[in-house]
């Protein structure tokens, strides 16, 4: 599945119970694949520093897919997803990282099934 992995250092009641539901169409729209597809998970009371700072609000986050990525696709997501992340929980831009990795199908399964399998 496409997954966005967030890390951050804001304690959990900054984290909208809705959170992960409510980035889903955000995601599906900038990604390109449907909403079912898409997992977030977010990770809130990490011990995280950027810059030496660890106490202004911040986050790192990953966004794996097989495919719709790529250099042009990635400004768009960015901007998206940081737009989102600003809006929803308050974290700056400059205090958001976000990795992207392009899977390939045969490294990811499903129920047990490689994807390469499943969506041949
Ligand atoms: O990363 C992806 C993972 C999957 C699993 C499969 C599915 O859920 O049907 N399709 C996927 C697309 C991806 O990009």
């Amino acid at each position: 599945m496409p997954c966005l992995k967030i890390f951050t250092n804001l304690t959990n009641s900054f984290i909208p119970n809705d959170f992960v539901n409510k980035i889903i169409p955000v995601l599906s729209k900038a990604v390109q694949k449907s909403p079912e597809k898409f997992i977030c998970l977010i990770s809130p009371d990490c011990a995280l520093s950027i810059g030496g700072e660890s106490s202004t609000p911040g986050a790192v986050a990953t966004l794996e897919s097989i495919g719709n990525l790529g250099p042009s696709q990635n400004k768009v997501i960015a901007k998206e997803i940081s737009d989102f992340v600003e809006k929803e929980l308050g974290i700056s831009k400059d205090r958001f990282f976000l990795t992207f990795y392009d899977l390939k199908n045969f490294n990811v399964a499903k129920g047990g099934i490689t994807v390469d399998v499943l969506e041949p």
